[in-house]
């Protein structure tokens, strides 16, 4: 069995707006990870790009910590040393899933690095989502696409995959700003009204509908609105709030994406040019792909 393996793993967008903790979509944007277990008893992880300067470089390290985590559940022994380079492109606290980008990665390594065959798809979305927290992420991390995912009553979480229709073209638009997805999950009320509920639920539905059968610009405008939690959050990001406000206003059928505070419109052809005019010049915007596959595991030989 090879003792290196390479992981590449999406950014994702979780809510797009009323699917709040069920709807999430994987972007082409991606984090690669290389691990090489090691017989010397030491952890060393270099990273390039997002996080660089910035993350715990041994133990603590979130992937070292998932593939710790991974090791011990599938109940073989815990590898001596691990080295990992990490090459990260997706932005942490912005909204597009680094967390779970990164837990993903690790379980991944963890079950290629072990041939642990028996632990499945299945148990690697359960574990990422017990240790993540949000399935909306990991989800469509794992499995690419535009991804639907809940809980059992036993607690198990579950997903279905679905396909978006391809003029779905994601523009992600990021502060420079960050907020953590804890500090942002405090401020949702423990109630909402009723009415509010059953307002995103219809518009959730037709947010499926519209991403996969009729991506027409108004239709996504009213399918894209929210009103549990985007309100709520917006005191701790303001500017994002605006930017959407001002999105939708042209137009342009727009979210915050995730716990915030980047922000995810959906761009037609025709909407493109509508999206630069309203963004000031301390954000980033990205055109990007919908990520149809999801996590990417190899072994470097065969690459
Ligand atoms: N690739 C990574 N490597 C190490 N730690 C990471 C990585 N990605 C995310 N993290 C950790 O997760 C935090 C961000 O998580 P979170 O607040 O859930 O935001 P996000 O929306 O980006 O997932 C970072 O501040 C960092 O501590
Ligand atoms: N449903 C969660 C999604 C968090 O996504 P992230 O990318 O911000 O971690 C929430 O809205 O809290």
């Amino acid at each position: 069995m090879s003792s290196t393996v390479q992981i590449r793993v999406p950014a994702t967008s979780a809510n797009l707006g009323p699917g709040y903790d069920a709807l999430g979509l994987a972007l082409s944007l991606y984090d690669e990870v290389e691990v090489t277990l090691t017989a010397e008893p030491e952890v060393t992880v270099t990273v390039e790009g997002e996080g660089a300067g910035e993350v715990d470089l041994g133990e603590g390290h979130l992937v070292v910590r998932a593939m710790r985590t991974a090791f011990a559940r599938m109940g073989g022994a815990q590898p001596a040393g691990i080295r990992m380079r990490c090459r990260n492109a997706i932005p942490h606290a912005r909204g597009l899933g680094s967390s779970s980008a990164a837990v993903c990665a690790g379980i991944l390594a963890a079950r290629a690095l072990s041939g642990a065959a028996e632990f499945s798809d299945d148990d690697v979305f359960a574990l990422a989502t017990e240790m993540e927290g949000h399935p909306d992420n990991v989800a469509p991390c794992l499995a690419g696409g535009l991804t639907v995912a809940w809980y059992e009553h036993t607690g198990v979480p579950r997903m279905v995959k679905v396909t978006p229709d391809e003029r779905i073209r994601p523009v992600v638009v990021v502060p420079s700003t960050r907020l953590s997805t804890e500090a942002a999950r405090e401020l949702l009320p423990k109630d909402v009204p009723h009415k509010d509920a059953s307002f995103n639920a219809g518009r959730a539905a037709l947010l499926i509908a519209a991403l996969t059968r009729r991506p027409e610009r108004e239709i996504l405008l009213a399918a894209t609105e929210d009103r549990l939690h985007q309100s709520y959050r917006a005191p701790a990001m303001p500017e994002s709030a605006h930017l959407v406000e001002r999105l939708r206003a042209v137009g342009v059928p727009a979210v915050v994406s995730g716990a915030g505070p980047a922000v995810l419109a959906f761009s037609a052809s025709d909407s493109q040019d509508l999206i630069a005019p309203e963004v000031g010049n301390d954000w980033h915007i990205q055109q990007m792909d919908v990520d149809p596959v999801g996590a990417n595991v190899q072994f470097p030989e065969t690459r």
